[in-house]
């Protein structure tokens, strides 16, 4: 935090600041690329996600320390009656998470992926977001610079995830300030949310957003306003894995919300993310496009906890095995075209 100003100005001058991507490693991936025992392109998407590790880690496509990061937080707007689950359950979760006994857990195992779990002041929700800002710019800068953290232990690919009751209603409000539209076209089912639930969840973005309006040009002021701990820290950590040269693989609708603040703030803040699914949640692949970006997979998950990007972390773990592993057409004999 800075020693004097405000709290944000230290991300507002990194956010005009980015790190840009490593020109020379990614011609050298491309150059590789060419002479690997395949016809041309014939790995497709895998071999430009190889293109993407070169130039956002500054190095040969490698993964050894993957992580999936879930920042867990509690939300005021819970009282409104926006999500058929108790607050409590966020608690729980991270429990579950602890013991192993959670679906994220088990897709760790499956791709051989490092899991840390943050848990962001659990029994202070953030103020309701239909009466007062989530967060006061303090809270807000600090949460940021403690996601900042999640990549201190070293990491060469970092997963997003987050678990927190209520979140989706808070994704839907920042997604309505940042692109408009009406509160009824960001808001979805969440964890279950139908009809007066799923009324009071619309009536609830539309009463926020209403409420901050003529702070809502500013993607920080959004962020703490609209957002909530988890949200804030999963912004801090995409920022931190920029400056740090660590590519990013985003989940789904409610890390995606703390992708779009970043993205608003600057175009290219999320160069080296990657979105690593396209949840079931209806508004997630507008907000995709709107960022310019294509999803790796498509299953029709919307569980959140990292889920998504833990199960993409396989496809670009395979992606920079194939880059590095493969054998060139001289090295193995294979004749080239004719
Ligand atoms: O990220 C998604 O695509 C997603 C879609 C639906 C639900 N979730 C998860 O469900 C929780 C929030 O849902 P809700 O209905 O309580 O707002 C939170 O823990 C999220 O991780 C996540
Ligand atoms: C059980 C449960 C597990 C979750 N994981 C992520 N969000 C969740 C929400 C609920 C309700």
């Amino acid at each position: 935090m800075s020693a004097s100003g405000l709290p944000f100005d230290d991300f507002r001058a990194l956010l005009n600041n980015l790190p840009g991507p490593d020109s020379a490693q990614l011609a050298a991936a491309r150059e590789r690329d060419a002479q690997l025992t395949k016809p041309a392109g014939a790995l497709g998407r895998l071999e430009e996600i190889a293109f993407w590790l070169a130039a956002w880690s500054g190095r040969p496509p490698q993964i050894n320390r993957p992580l999936v990061a879930v920042f867990a937080g509690n939300h005021g707007v819970t009282r409104q009656g926006v999500t058929p689950f108790p607050a409590s359950v966020t608690k729980q979760m991270v429990d579950n998470f602890a013991a192993g006994g959670a679906a994220i857990n088990q897709i760790c195992i499956a791709h051989d992926l490092g899991l840390k779990v943050f848990d962001l002041a659990l029994d202070m929700p953030t103020q309701d977001i239909t009466e007062e800002a989530a967060l006061d710019e303090r809270a807000c800068a600090a949460t940021m610079a403690f996601g900042m953290e999640a990549i201190a232990g070293g990491t060469d690919l970092l997963c997003i995830g987050e678990m927190g009751i209520g979140n989706t209603t808070i994704a839907a409000a920042i997604f309505h300030a940042l692109y408009g539209g009406s509160a009824a076209d960001w808001v979805g089912p969440g964890t279950g949310s139908e009809g007066e639930v799923l009324a009071r969840k619309v009536a609830a973005v539309e009463k926020a957003v209403a409420l901050h309006r003529g702070h809502l040009d500013d993607p920080l002021e959004v962020l703490r306003r609209l957002g909530g701990r988890e949200v804030a820290a999963m912004a801090g950590a995409i920022l931190a894995a920029r400056v740090e040269r660590v590519p990013v693989i985003i989940d789904g609708y409610v890390a995606t919300a703390a992708a779009a603040i970043l993205h608003a703030a600057n175009a290219q803040a999320l160069d080296h993310c990657l979105i690593g699914h396209v949840s079931a949640e209806p508004g997630h692949m507008k907000v995709v496009e709107r960022l310019g970006k294509t999803p790796l997979l498509a299953l029709g998950m919307r569980l959140g906890e990292g889920t998504g990007a833990a199960l993409a972390a396989g496809v670009v773990k395979a992606a920079a095995l194939c880059h590095s592993g493969m054998a060139t057409f001289a090295e193995a004999g294979v004749s080239g075209k004719a």
